[in-house]
């Protein structure tokens, strides 16, 4: 994130500078990291540098200002419609400081004071055009120890729309995990947090923010007793650099975001872990291609309304581990199943509720209009008819969140007392406040009312009066008041007219009468909208009072929303209650189904699993035959079931999973500068070193991004790792068939393969896991379905049968080969071998004598030089090719 600082250009001037380009540069050079947008009447303006630079991101014009210093490049966008210019800014990463006039220009001797209200970065949005969507929008916070003797990190996270904020601590990986889980718009890193990898998110680097005493006077501010809620000094610190920063771009001092009335620490333990890869695996929020279609929580979001919506994800980003909490919640979405009226009635309602989390931000922030109250209002209207409905619930879950229901009657009658029922957007110009709930407006009003009355009958009664019946009584804009007399008529105006105005046909006047009128129904019209906002004002503060109250409501109405919608998808897709087996049980599922690829698919087959007896699965089958869709779908009824949904299945025993690993597919890091091997390598040391006998793990052609036999020899060992030392349960899906013999040698390994009928020249994918290994791996046949021509499919069967002829250059066995082509016999001791045989000391010895010594001197030094860590096998391949073509040629 990026500013422009103080123009330079002015600071050469700096001393002749018009008093209102002094206050430009003086605010530029105090919000340094920002661009500044300067309010010059109905326009921010921008001058200099950050002129240019908006000219160009905005597509608005550059002009240029001119006075007695100089001359400055200048441009200017509608404050009207600012939002989206903004926005233009805050992707093209800019921070952008909004420096208002905070007084009214009419009543300024000098230059108008101006002052940055806000700052505005994409952790920091309030505005509702700025906030991409409903979901949740968090600003992070990161902190590392500071003493040699801790590894304790922290992030705390806050989104400043709604007002939740957490905290949590942990192992650096752990809390990388939660940061990651997060996805935060925008993160405030420090000196202590370099070991974190935030590539990809907004940062912003702050180097003094976190002094342990300035946090815990700000932390202090907005909760009572800071200690009792937060756990060590590291999430003190990270809460209170959170809270400067977002005090410091909303304008406001130490603790002057009201509406933020809680901390919630939680221990990341008590849920399930997910790391990025795992949720990038099981497509939970986004698809393989970023986008959200086909994900999880497109699945689910059946939700009713905001509140929902954002609680849905937050349930899904976090499944639990705790039984009780998990059951409470199958137990609730049992219930609604059952009831489908209640359901129905339930969801009905809930539709009509507004996203009163923001809206109360919105109250406290003095930024909700007269209509955000009715909307507070309409949706607490809902409550007491939501009770009703829920008055013969009878799980417990549902029972107490009826009982946890405040019906903020006060709020409520406040608002239904006060503001109209269909209010303007403005709340300056009146028509704001109901009659009857102020005596002094009230007052004014009627003697608006009254004059307004007088004018109204003053048309008939000068007609009479004056016998001139084209005579008219009108009011306009700039001269007020009138009566109307077209010219044949002047002769008979009375005395007592003063004329006003002369127009082609007419003449206008006023008396004195009707002047003392005017006057009294302008001046009290413009004391009742002044009184009517000064009333509205005090209204909005005090049920900002009651933000936390309002809060509660907001997450009981979100927690209802999940549940029934839960319950909702559970019954239009079919999905059934797990049941939750002792922890050292195995998965048992009958019939499950992959909860996405279902919607998609018409013809779904089902498939069970079952880990109880064997724990690992190798799974075989040909491409595109449905294992990497089995093994998600496996994850995926685990994750729903502990988030407290049923699951697509016609049975699930499931015990309660601490983790789920993925090491899925393999997409190269090309942003990490990492191989597609090294990748794998790296995720496959995190589950082989983090995985316990309660994880999941699912392993997809582990091994494919480096040489076959290295591959394969790195997936045997892994296998029998976990059997052996982790006992996680496994499913392993590969292209490695000879993988399968380890169900011969360890008793947990069985072998699961994907069925294909074959009939004739005709191949059909039956999506059927069955038991035992499959015979072949169909690669050719897939390579003929998609377009490989002849020829090629061919030869490619040719060669399979007869198998690859050999090198001449290769006069004798190299143990890579033995592997390759032994069928499956005493394959662990080969490996071991080729473990301690290095390929090198294989190619020089076999030709020691033959060619020029010299040469293969200088080839074996250029051996040793590679480096292979941070080669791409194609690379490690092409070097290997020339090291075979130097030897031939030395010969
Ligand atoms: N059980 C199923 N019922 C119906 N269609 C399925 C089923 N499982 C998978 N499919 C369909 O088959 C396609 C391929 O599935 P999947 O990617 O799981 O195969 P795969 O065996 O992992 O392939 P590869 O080895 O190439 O990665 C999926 O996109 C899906 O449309």
């Amino acid at each position: 994130m990026q500013g422009t600082g103080a123009p330079a250009k002015m600071a050469e001037n700096r001393e002749d500078l018009t008093p209102m380009m002094s206050q430009y540069f003086e605010l530029c050079a105090e919000f340094d990291e920002s661009l500044v947008l300067f309010q010059v009447g109905d326009f921010y303006e921008t001058f200099c540098e950050a002129a240019q630079i908006s000219a160009r991101l905005l597509e608005i014009t550059l002009t240029k200002r001119e006075d007695s210093s100089g001359s400055y490049p200048m441009s200017g966008i509608p404050i009207d419609n600012a939002a989206s210019y903004i926005e233009t800014l805050l992707d093209a990463g800019y921070r952008v400081a909004i420096a208002d006039q905070v007084q009214d220009p009419s009543e300024a001797s000098g230059v108008v004071d101006r002052a940055v209200t806000r700052v505005i970065t994409p952790g920091t949005v309030l505005d509702e055009e700025l906030l991409a969507d409903e979901s949740n929008n968090y600003l992070a916070c990161l902190t590392g120890p500071t003493d040699a003797g801790s590894s304790t990190h922290a992030v705390a996270f806050l989104d400043l729309s709604t007002g939740e904020f957490r905290v949590t601590s942990g192992e650096q990986t752990t809390v990388q995990d939660e940061l990651d889980r997060l996805d935060p718009s925008e993160v405030i890193t420090g000196p202590e947090t370099g070991a974190f990898t935030i590539a990809g998110m907004e940062t912003t680097f702050r180097e003094r923010a976190f002094d342990i005493g300035a946090a815990e006077e700000r932390v202090g501010a907005y909760v009572p007793s800071p200690d009792a809620v937060l756990d060590s000094t590291t999430e003190c610190r990270a809460c209170g650099a959170l809270l400067a920063y977002a005090e410091y771009t909303q304008g406001e001092t130490t603790g002057g975001l009201d509406y933020i009335t809680r901390i919630t620490r939680y221990e990341p333990a008590a849920s399930m872990r997910l790391d990025a890869t795992a949720l990038e695996g099981l497509e939970l929020f986004e698809n393989r291609d970023g986008g959200d279609e086909h994900t999880l929580l497109g699945v689910l979001d059946e939700t009713a309304c905001a509140l929902g919506r954002r609680t849905l994800t937050h349930w899904l980003r976090r499944p639990l581990l705790d039984r009780t909490a998990i059951k409470r919640r199958h137990n609730a979405v049992e219930e609604l199943c059952d009831r489908s009226l209640l359901r129905d009635e339930l969801r009905e309602l809930l539709y009509d509720v507004y996203d009163i989390e923001r809206l109360i931000t919105r109250v406290s922030r003095g930024r909700a209009n007269a209509r955000d109250l009715r909307s507070l209002k309409s949706t607490l209207d809902v409550v007491p008819e939501l009770k009703e409905v829920l008055a013969d619930a009878e799980r417990t879950p549902l029972v107490e969140r009826r009982e946890a229901l405040d019906e903020l009657g006060d709020v409520r009658n406040l608002i239904d007392r006060a503001i109209r029922s269909e209010p303007p957007i403005e709340v300056t110009e009146g028509d704001v406040i109901r009659e009857g709930y102020d005596e002094e407006l009230d007052a004014l009003r009627a003697t608006e009312r009254d004059g307004r009355e007088w004018v109204a009958d003053l048309e008939a009664h000068e007609r009479e009066r004056t016998g001139i019946d084209s005579l008219k009584v009108g009011y306009n804009e700039v001269h007020g008041y009138y009566i109307e007399v077209t010219n044949p008529n002047l002769d008979r105006v009375p005395e007592e007219y003063t004329r006003r105005q002369t127009l082609k046909n007419a003449e206008r006047f006023y008396t004195p009468e009707l002047k003392r009128r005017e006057d009294e129904i302008i001046g009290a019209a413009e004391r009742a909208d002044e009184l009517e906002y000064q009333l509205f004002t005090r209204i909005r503060s005090e049920i900002a009072e009651e933000a936390e109250r309002v809060q509660h409501v907001a997450s009981v109405l979100a927690e209802l929303d999940v549940l029934a919608t839960l319950a909702y998808v559970a019954c239009e897709r079919g999905y059934t209650r797990p049941t939750l087996i002792d922890d050292g049980t195995g998965i048992d599922i009958d019939a499950g189904r992959h909860p996405v690829v279902e919607t998609t698919q018409p013809s779904f087959v089902p498939n069970d699993t079952d880990l109880t007896d064997e724990r690992i699965a190798v799974i075989t089958g040909p491409n595109m035959s449905g294992k990497s869709t089995y093994m998600r779908q496996v994850a995926l009824v685990v994750v729903l079931a502990q988030m407290g949904s049923f699951v697509p299945a016609d049975e699930a025993r499931l015990p309660v999973i601490d983790r789920v690993f993925t090491r899925v597919g393999a997409s190269d890091d090309i942003a990490g500068g990492q191989s597609t091997f090294m990748r794998e390598m790296t995720e496959l040391s995190d589950i082989l070193h983090d995985a316990t006998e309660r994880s999941l793990v699912l392993l997809d052609e582990v091994g494919r991004g480096t040489s076959t036999a290295d591959g394969r020899a790195i997936a045997w060992a892994v296998t029998e790792f976990i059997h052996d030392e982790i006992d996680a349960m496994t499913l392993f899906a590969t292209h490695y068939h000879d993988l399968t013999a380890i169900a011969d040698r360890r008793s947990d390994v069985m072998n699961l393969h994907f069925t294909v009928d074959r009939s004739g020249e005709e191949m059909t994918f039956l999506h059927t896991a069955v038991p035992g290994a499959s015979e072949a791996s169909y690669g050719v046949e897939v390579a003929r379905l998609a377009g490989v021509p002849e020829p090629v499919i061919e030869r490619s069967r040719t060669l399979l049968s007869e198998g690859i002829p050999r090198s001449q250059r290769q006069s004798q066995d190299t143990d890579t080969e033995r592997i390759e082509r032994s069928n499956g016999h005493d394959r662990q001791s080969t490996i071991t071998e080729t473990d301690r045989d290095s390929p090198v000391r294989t190619l020089t010895s076999s030709e020691n004598g033959h060619g020029s010594e010299e040469t293969l001197q200088r080839i074996e030094s250029d051996i040793r030089e590679l480096s292979i860590a941070d080669m791409t096998p194609l690379e490690a391949l092409t070097r290997l090719n020339d090291f075979q073509r130097r030897i031939d040629d030395s010969r």
